[in-house]
């Protein structure tokens, strides 16, 4: 069995004895009350309900409520090893410690989580609040009128609408009770007759299980036979078996093509139980399957409205309509690259790689635990805030606890992911995964929503349209509408955020050597400078390019101060070079220094193309250092112009002039970048530091110019680019200290081939048949352009 997790914080558990305060005669009344009650339902009449929900606010204002107020952890005892308890005693002890309540639902009711009316054994009535919608697989519709229940460990308290009940923090402290349960028939006598006339049903689901259909037809048959022959004084009680069993032979009709039975059995189950999750399922899909689902509206608008609780609004005939074969998704699984979780220095475990990377490498393609999107959808802040005792931190609110809702509701349906889940760092670092090895995942609510808040990853949309194509079918209807395509979407992406595993394993460093993008629910995670083995993958938990003063303020969160390089740096920079980084933070209003516009042939308009090129590549860019990124979309503009040109020799003027343009551009951000980073200042040696953009800026720049002396009309330019190219060469090796050819290096990095590229083109024995022969066969052409990109990977 799983350790047993230490409550946390004070818990004053007791509504008889914990009353602490003996002078308040209330207390006494109070308990008094609750033991009438409880024995004697026709006492309430003679107490003022009004006096003691006063007294109780008080006390539990006063913190000395006879409720628990503290945290207490999820239950990992097993069924059996609890005692039974009936409310009765319960009220004698308000957190029922090695306890267990069996309990029939009568009625549930859903909205600021869940309420459900129960009865105990003893046929008292009572109500259990769940913080959480769903906490058995299949939702609410698994609460059905006359389902057994048992609460484990359950606590007696205030629920959040001012009420007495069984509070349940934690989804898995819940459990469903099947027939079979010997203590729980112990309990409720009446599960024995269930038993005794569902007994045949187990051979039925073995049959279907089996794919013997008929079979499971027959067993299914006889079992609703028998529920039929029952006196309908019994038909509550097996409600929610009748249910079970009519959708159970529905989906076998289904699956063996009779769709009408299907339905018919479907639209029954619905009427004893408008809710039920697998009725409703198959309901919808036999409908579709033999054509009522437009003439049955009753069914559609029920599964509409299910499917609108579930997942927001979504017009089910358009979506009807338009699935067809070919739009089906397609499953992506995941990727993880040769890396690895170990213990890191900077804090906890951290992701590491195995391998040597390189820029551009995709290293995670993960598909994510859950994500969440909608501020509106969840009631349950109220909720929250009571269940965190209105100790609501920034993360305490509505779309928090829709995320803990979804998470609470996929954990339970795969216990796999709970594993992840809870396996994530919760604040309490070293502490190690709490419930590892459990035989039962629990779900700890307070945890999950501790690992939301340091785990959290918002959605960068920016960089990728939701592309149909690439989604997990499972999580489709995790992405709503307004998200898909969403580049240049009014809404605020900063709603959409999921929880990835793998990358929750990344630490952060402000100079990061990784970025992240999203396609469709998948974070892609790419290496942004070269990685040897054993060395650390970072991310940025904050905005990278901020100050270091605001940087550290978006850390606060994250509960450490950041030591990386960068910060250990600014911290000391002398004021000078402060305001040197400062300007390096401005976003690219591109002020060219005079120094270089003189130089320059062409600056007319070069401000406005920029901002335009800015534009085009969307506002992350404007996050990343000044310039350094713009060199790439304007080597990209200059391919667009350049790259379909064979021979650039035989290009028009007018193309020529664009390319030279793009390039000269090029040149001219690689120049002020260098003015800017003065070389003396500290800022500039971490600026040409490995994982700094900065190096490359000046080989690209030597490519730029080779590009253009080769396609110079004048001999005299063109016999440069060799040299040019050299240097370019020369440049590259000091800063990736090897001498390896571009077209080697592209190879092992798995870059584009550059086969036709500078060194296939120019070794310099080429360059010499070139000399003055401006229409040579071997074009450059796109490829030498375009080797900037590969050699760098700067994709
Ligand atoms: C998302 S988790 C990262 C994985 C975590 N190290 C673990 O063991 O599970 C975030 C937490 O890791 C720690 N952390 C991340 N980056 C750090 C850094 N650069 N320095 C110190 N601690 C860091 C902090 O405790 C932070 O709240």
């Amino acid at each position: 069995m799983a350790p047993k997790q230490q409550s946390e914080g004070t818990i004053s558990r007791q509504i008889g004895r914990g009353v602490t305060d003996s002078s308040s005669d209330m207390a006494d009344k109070a308990v008094q009350y609750l033991h009438d009650i409880a024995s004697n339902p026709k006492s309430e009449e003679a107490f003022d309900f009004s006096a003691l929900m006063e007294w109780a606010g008080k006390r539990m204002r006063d913190q000395q409520a006879p409720a628990l107020t503290g945290r207490h952890g999820p239950s990992t005892a097993s069924l059996a090893d609890l005692q039974p308890v009936s409310f009765k005693t319960l009220l004698t002890d308000a957190r029922g410690e090695e306890k267990v309540i069996y309990l029939k639902i009568r009625s549930v009711s859903i909205g600021n989580g869940m309420t459900l009316a129960v009865q105990d054994s003893e046929e008292k009535e009572g109500s259990v609040w769940s913080l959480i919608e769903y906490p058995l697989p299949g939702g609410p519709a698994s609460m059905a009128p006359g389902t057994f229940i048992a609460v484990r460990e359950p606590y007696y308290g205030t629920s959040p609408n001012g009420q007495l009940a069984i509070c349940v923090h934690h989804p898995t402290d819940i459990e469903h009770i099947f027939k079979f349960d010997s203590k729980a028939m112990e309990q409720f006598p009446s599960l024995r007759a269930i038993e005794q006339i569902t007994s045949p049903l187990r051979a039925e689901d073995a049959a279907f299980v089996s794919s013997s259909l008929m079979e499971a037809l027959d067993c299914y048959s006889e079992g609703i036979a028998k529920v039929y022959k029952q006196p309908t004084s019994k038909h509550i009680e097996l409600a929610g078996e009748f249910c079970a069993l009519l959708s159970k032979r529905a989906f076998t009709y289904a699956r063996t093509g009779l769709h009408n039975e299907a339905f018919a059995d479907a639209t029954e189950a619905l009427i004893h139980e408008p809710k039920h999750q697998q009725a409703l399922k198959i309901g919808c899909s036999s409908a579709l399957e033999i054509g009522k689902y437009d003439g049955n509206q009753r069914l559609s608008e029920k599964v509409a409205l299910r499917m609108q609780h579930i997942k927001g609004q979504c017009d089910l005939n358009t979506l009807a309509g338009k699935t067809t074969r070919s739009n089906m998704v397609h499953d992506v699984s995941h990727s993880i690259g040769d890396i690895e979780i170990r213990e890191s220095k900077l804090g906890g475990r951290g992701v590491f790689a195995k391998q040597r990377f390189v820029r551009g490498q995709i290293v995670l393609w993960e598909k994510p635990i859950a994500m969440s999107f909608d501020e509106k959808v969840s009631s349950f802040e109220h909720g929250l805030r009571n269940f965190m005792g209105h100790d609501n931190g920034d993360y305490c609110n509505r779309s928090s606890m829709a995320f803990v809702q979804q998470l609470a509701a996929k954990t339970a349906a795969d216990p796999s992911l709970a594993e992840k889940l809870f396996d994530m760092f919760d604040g309490s670092q070293p502490e190690p995964n709490v419930h590892g090895g459990s035989e039962k995942q629990i779900f700890d609510s307070y945890r999950a929503i501790n690992i939301v808040k340091y785990n959290y990853h918002n959605v960068n949309w920016g960089n990728a349209s939701i592309n149909q194509q690439f989604y997990d079918p499972n999580t489709k209807f995790e992405i709503p509408k307004e998200f898909q395509g969403s580049r240049g979407s009014s809404l605020d992406h900063s709603l959409a955020r999921g929880l990835w595993y793998m990358n929750s394993m990344l630490n952060h460093s402000c100079l990061p050597d990784t970025s992240f993008t999203n396609i469709g629910n998948l974070l892609i995670v790419k290496i942004q400078g070269d990685i040897e083995k054993d060395e650390e993958l970072t991310t940025e938990y904050v905005e990278r390019g901020l100050p270091y003063e605001e940087r550290k303020k978006g850390l606060t969160k994250y509960a450490f101060e950041c030591c990386c390089p960068l910060c250990e740096i600014e911290v000391s920079l002398p004021p000078e070079a402060k305001a040197k980084r400062q300007q390096m933070y401005q976003p690219p209003e591109v002020e060219l220094p005079t120094a270089v516009q003189n130089r320059s042939v062409r600056t007319v308009g070069l401000e406005s193309k920029i901002q335009d090129t800015l534009k085009t590549y969307g506002a992350e860019l404007k996050a990343e250092l000044p310039c350094v990124l713009m060199m790439q979309p304007l080597f990209n503009l200059a391919h667009t112009y350049l790259g379909p040109i064979a021979d650039w020799g035989k290009a028009s003027p007018g193309l020529r002039a664009k390319g030279h343009d793009y390039f000269l551009w090029t040149l001219m951000l690689g120049l002020r970048i260098n003015l800017l980073h003065a070389p003396s200042t500290p800022y500039c040696k971490l600026a040409f530091s490995k994982h700094s953009l900065t190096h490359a800026i000046g080989v690209l720049a030597l490519i730029g110019l080779a590009g253009l002396a080769y396609i110079s009309p004048a001999l005299l330019e063109r016999k440069r680019a060799v040299a040019l190219l050299r240097c370019a060469k020369i440049l590259y090796k000091m800063h990736y200290t090897e001498d390896a050819t571009f077209d080697e290096r592209s190879q092992k990095y798995k870059c584009k081939s550059l086969s036709a590229g500078i060194d296939a083109v120019a070794p310099p024995e080429d360059w010499d048949k070139v000399k003055g022969a401006p229409q040579t066969k071997r074009g450059v052409g796109m490829n030498a352009c375009n080797s900037n990109v590969s050699i760098h990977g700067m994709a």
